[in-house]
């Protein structure tokens, strides 16, 4: 072939590529939104752009390009937090986007989706119907114990190894230890058995770790969702781990749960029933798998344990730090919440254990407000949470949105909307949360996103809480903190979950008995 003709095809190759990215641009009809060039034509920008972090926290795309982006050919983000409603609320039920099914999963070369990452809202119907009396209040409210059973050995080992030390010796690395705590909590609400992160001081099985990379790998492969098909679900992948010839994708906390439920299952086989005493949330689903056998089977039950760690635990402890973070560097808070611990509540020093009833604690209203302002400030998932409008389309925020669009929102972003927190939505003030105003207040809780809504509301919210207002008011009842660095601000990496680095203290012991 001539050189003359090898060049013609290959410009006429190269012509055929860009009329197709041409197209992207104009095919969808949301041209009409500003958004980075790029973005207009493919998904890479925005995978780009996960994949190195550098989106975070998406608002300065707002700052530049108004309330609703442009952030792919065929994908919107919303600033007004009117979104949340218009796209989640009202019985609203929009198929979840390509963004969340690189989140599952896979045990032994089969994908074990969980409510997360599923496509298949019938399944999630389904599932989340069974699920849901495990997690109401009162039934949450019953694993209060449980919670402190934990609370107990993470103060003692805490004074342990840091209270009244010097030195490097006595800095206590707050998102480290906080984790330890909310994995235990949740292995020990799962199973009845913690992985020992606390005791051991360490990530055991490399576990913490693992769900970094898990949760870090599903956001950015959720750009562009084919791209999933490369890695993690890699079909030939999946073959030959279903042949027991490679085993890189499964989860370590998956053999785990496959072990646990392995021996409940030889227990019940054996004796007849369970012979432990407490009922643990594997033991839930299992009795789910029961009643429902035709939506629950043994995937779901290893999916939903599986959620509950993965989900579950990095989140809480996200919002543990910053609540101690934005309490210790914002002038006065620290005395003001010391004072209302030790005035509202029974001194210490006359119970054993220093621990606080949730709804106690859930009553103190400072306590409340710092710990809403540190919600506020510093949601654990900075993602843009994403829906795909139902076919004929649908108006968010005043505005036509044609069907099969992709439209998102970032609790990063609602969370910090001037028209509803005012011009001060950087700094943490949680008398902001204190006025007599009902209706500000109302306002401001329905811009609160960094629970989701909607059909998918965090499963484990009631679970959150408890432990955080629990391990706040123990925590701050038997330590005095202060930071080891004053001056030094935290460093945060955003891969899905907005994990602070750097932020050390230094702990005391209070003296109860002066
Ligand atoms: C501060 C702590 C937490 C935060 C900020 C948080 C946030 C979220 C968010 C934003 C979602 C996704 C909503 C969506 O897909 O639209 C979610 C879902 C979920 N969370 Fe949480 N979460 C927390 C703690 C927990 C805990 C402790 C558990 C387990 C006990 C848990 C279990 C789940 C589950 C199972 C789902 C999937 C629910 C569904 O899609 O139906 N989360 N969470």
């Amino acid at each position: 072939m001539a050189l003359s003709q090898l060049t013609q095809w290959f410009s006429l190759a190269v012509l055929a590529v860009v009329i197709r990215f041409a197209s992207f641009r104009y095919v969808y009809g949301v041209q009409k939104f500003n958004g980075p060039l790029l973005a207009s034509f493919t998904d890479f920008w925005r995978f780009l752009h996960a994949y190195r972090d550098t989106l975070f926290p998406s608002r300065h795309l707002h700052e530049e390009y108004g309330d609703v982006v442009r952030v792919g050919p065929n994908a919107l983000c919303f600033r007004d937090p009117q979104a949340i409603r218009d796209i989640f609320g009202g019985g609203k039920n929009w198929e979840k986007s390509g963004l969340y099914a690189p989140s599952a999963p896979v045990s032994r070369g089969e994908w074990a989706h969980t409510l997360f990452s599923s496509p298949d809202q019938t399944w999630h119907r389904n599932v989340r119907r069974a699920m849901n009396p495990f997690f109401s209040q009162t039934t949450v409210n019953t694993y209060e114990p449980l919670v402190e059973s934990t609370i107990e050995p993470f103060l003692a080992e805490l004074e342990n190894r840091f209270a009244n030390k010097d030195g490097d010796e006595g800095r206590m690395d707050v998102f480290t230890w906080m984790t330890y705590f909310t994995f235990d909590v949740m292995s020990d609400l799962t199973y009845s058995e913690r992985h020992g992160f606390i005791a051991r001081g360490e990530d055991v099985y490399g576990i913490i770790g693992w769900v970094e990379k898990f949760l870090a790998y599903g956001f950015w492969a959720g750009q562009m969702p084919w791209i999933d098909r490369l890695f993690r679900h890699n079909p030939f992948l999946m073959w030959l781990e279903r042949r027991g010839w490679y085993a890189g994708n499964t989860f370590p906390g998956a053999r785990f749960a496959l072990q646990r439920l392995a021996e409940r299952e030889q227990e019940e086989a054996t004796s007849g029933n369970d012979t432990k005493k407490r009922e643990d949330l594997l033991d839930k689903f299992r009795k789910a798998k029961k009643e429902r056998p035709e939506h629950i089977t043994t995937t779901e039950v290893l999916g939903l344990s599986l959620s509950t760690i993965i989900a579950g635990s990095e989140p809480s402890a996200v919002s543990l730090t910053s609540i101690f973070y934005y309490v210790l560097r914002t002038p006065g808070c620290y005395d003001k919440l010391q004072d209302e611990l030790f005035t509202r509540l029974p001194n210490p020093a006359s119970s054993e254990c220093p621990q606080t009833s949730f709804t106690i604690a859930r009553s103190l209203p400072y306590l409340h407000a710092c710990i809403q302002e540190a919600f506020r400030l510093h949601p654990p998932f900075a993602i843009n949470f994403e829906r795909l409008v139902p076919q004929g389309g649908a108006t968010i925020c005043n505005h036509y949105i044609p069907g099969g669009t992709i439209v998102s929102v970032n609790p990063w972003v609602t969370q910090r909307d001037k028209a509803t927190f005012g011009d001060d939505v950087d700094d943490f003030r949680p008398e902001r949360w204190m006025t007599q105003d009902e209706e500000k207040v109302r306002a401001m809780e329905r811009a609160m996103f960094l629970f989701g809504a909607g059909s998918h509301l965090c499963l484990g919210r009631n679970v959150a809480l408890i432990e955080i207002y629990k391990l706040v008011t123990s925590f701050m009842r038997t330590f005095k903190m202060t930071m080891v660095d004053p001056e030094k601000e935290w460093r945060i990496n955003t891969w899905a979950v907005s994990r602070q680095k750097g932020f050390e203290v230094r702990i005391e012991k209070w003296n109860l008995e002066k």
